[in-house]
């Protein structure tokens, strides 16, 4: 493995997101190897910090990791400066500039530059701007932009964000976050779909009936309302995370695979979204919010009585859909999703149902097969389980759904590098596959506010309960065509 160098400068240094991601992501990579010497980061924010005072705190974020020793975990804060900044003060970036030049120099790192912005998104632009106008850019190594979600609030908010960033970096220097895109399964499902002969040729409406993809959480808002309140569930899960599931379960063979390649068919996978007038969106996407039930003997609080949440709130906290696409592939097939929080059990799955075989030689009363499925458990299990008929043990001959399962042990998934290790690494390798282009974004953005337009137009916030899988409504969105949620838990368990 050859050694990564930079100087990273963390917007948002002293921030929840830096605290419990990203320190921990950069910790590992310092155990794997991929960061040693060659590396410093420079954390800021407005609190006048020193620099040990930040060492501290990096420390004791990844002190109780597995693999950390004292010995390790103090070479590893060694490498933390802070400096204490307001991204709107353009004096500051100049002393910040200096630090990152003398760090450079110190730590012999060739002009590589990272810019982590982990702060609220009405600051991406200003920084941004100032990188630009404070000459931080270095001419010698490289320059990269990480930006996190939310990447704008609709298509005209996303869309100036980008215009903003884009004045001081090219598209290929920004790394757009989507975590769910650093997901060990989710990435999975390139391995799946492009590295099998038995599922690859089958792979389009004409064996496919439809596909399902559930992000289902126990949690509630927890302590987000303030985030939350503003975005609801179309925004914080559906244009990003659901999307780009959905965009690799779709999406045409990449020729290669290198990060062009994969974008290239990305690109026109999003712009072969079916778009829907207000009308059809109206009737193909519905939301809910959740109220409160007895959950395993417990009150769990509604939406509406949550911290920081109004008490005639119309955010929605669930969202179920179907989305088309206009692709030869893909035509009429129907790809559901949902999302939501307070549901029965927290679970990231995809489930792919086939068509059932014709003619089924088995069935004395014209019965068709039990139709093949696939499906791809994302989180917290992770792994595939494929149901397919065989014939039932015994003389008469009749057909029973059987099943091959995989799943990735506890042990080797909890020894596996989390999301943001993985993203963390690609962004120092210059990688730029598994993070988000704005042409993809341009296209989402312009579906889902279609669906909230639809929805703004009515003041009806349908409800479910506590730890339910969401409103009657989003089973009827299945059972209108004889259809049915593949994944329907019974147990619930809030807590993970
Ligand atoms: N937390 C999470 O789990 C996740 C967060 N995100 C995204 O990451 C980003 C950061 O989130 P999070 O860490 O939770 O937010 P926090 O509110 O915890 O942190 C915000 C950071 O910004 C700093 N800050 C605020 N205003 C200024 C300013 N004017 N100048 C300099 N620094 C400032 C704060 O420090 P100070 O007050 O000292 O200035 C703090 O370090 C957001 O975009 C969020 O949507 C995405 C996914 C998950
Ligand atoms: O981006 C977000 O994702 C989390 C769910 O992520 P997961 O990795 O735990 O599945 C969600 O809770 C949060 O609301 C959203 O902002």
């Amino acid at each position: 493995m050859t050694e990564k160098k930079a100087v990273i400068i963390l917007f948002g240094g002293s921030g929840d997101l830096a605290k419990r991601k990203l320190y921990p992501a950069l910790f590992q990579l310092f155990v794997r190897g991929d960061l040693q010497e060659h590396f410093a980061v420079i954390g800021t924010a407005r609190r006048p910090w020193s620099d040990e005072y930040y060492q501290e705190i990096v420390t004791a974020a990844v002190t109780n990791l597995p693999q950390a020793t004292t010995k390790q975990v103090k070479a590893f804060a060694s490498h933390f400066y802070y400096q204490s900044h307001d991204v709107t003060d353009s004096a500051h970036y100049v002393t910040l500039k200096t630090l990152a030049e003398k760090l450079d120099k110190q730590y012999d790192i060739g002009g590589n530059r990272i810019y982590y912005m982990a702060m609220a998104p009405e600051f991406f632009g200003v920084i941004a701007g100032h990188i630009k106008s404070e000459n931080l850019l270095t001419p010698d190594g490289f320059n990269r932009l990480v930006i996190e979600k939310p990447f704008g609030h609709d298509h005209a908010s996303a869309k100036e964000l980008n215009d903003s960033i884009s004045a001081t970096f090219d598209e290929n220097q920004i790394y757009r976050i989507d975590h769910y895109l650093g997901k060990e399964m989710v990435q999975g499902i390139l391995a799946l779909r492009f590295g099998n002969q038995i599922l690859e040729p089958l792979w389009s409406k004409d064996y496919i009936d439809n596909i399902q993809i559930t992000l289902a959480e126990a949690v509630g808002v927890e302590e987000r309302a303030g985030y939350y309140e503003s975005s609801g569930a179309l925004r914080d899960m559906v244009q990003n995370h659901i999307m780009q599931l959905m965009a690799y379960l779709t999406m045409e063979k990449p020729d290669t695979f290198s990060p062009e390649v994969v974008h290239k068919v990305k690109d026109a996978l999003f712009s072969s979204l079916h778009r829907y007038t207000p009308e059809e969106a109206a009737q193909n996407f519905i939301r809910a919010q959740y109220v409160s039930a007895d959950v395993n003997g417990q009150t769990v609080n509604g939406y509406r009585q949550e911290d920081g949440v109004a008490e005639d709130s119309m955010t929605e906290t669930f969202v179920a859909g179907k989305l088309l696409l206009d692709t030869p592939r893909w035509e009429g097939t129907p790809i559901y999703l949902r999302t939501g929080k307070r549901l029965t059990r927290k679970s990231t799955q995809v489930t792919v149902t086939f068509k059932p075989v014709a003619n089924n030689i088995f069935a004395t009363d014209g019965e068709p097969a039990a139709p093949n499925r696939l499906t791809i458990y994302v989180e917290p299990t992770q792994g595939y389980r494929l149901e397919i008929n065989g014939k039932t043990l015994g003389q008469t001959f009749a057909l029973s759904q059987e099943s091959l399962d995989f799943r990735h042990d506890d042990a080797s998934v909890a020894k596996a590098p989390e999301a943001y290790e993985r993203l963390l690494l690609d962004v120092l390798r210059g990688d730029q596959t598994n993070f988000t282009r704005w042409a993809e974004l341009d296209q989402s953005w312009q579906y889902v506010d279609v669906i909230r337009q639809a929805w703004d137009a009515t003041k009806a916030m349908p409800t479910y309960a506590a730890g339910t899988m969401g409103p009657q409504a989003s089973m009827d969105l299945l059972t209108d065509s004889g259809r049915d949620w593949a994944f329907k838990p019974t147990h619930i368990k809030l807590a993970d």
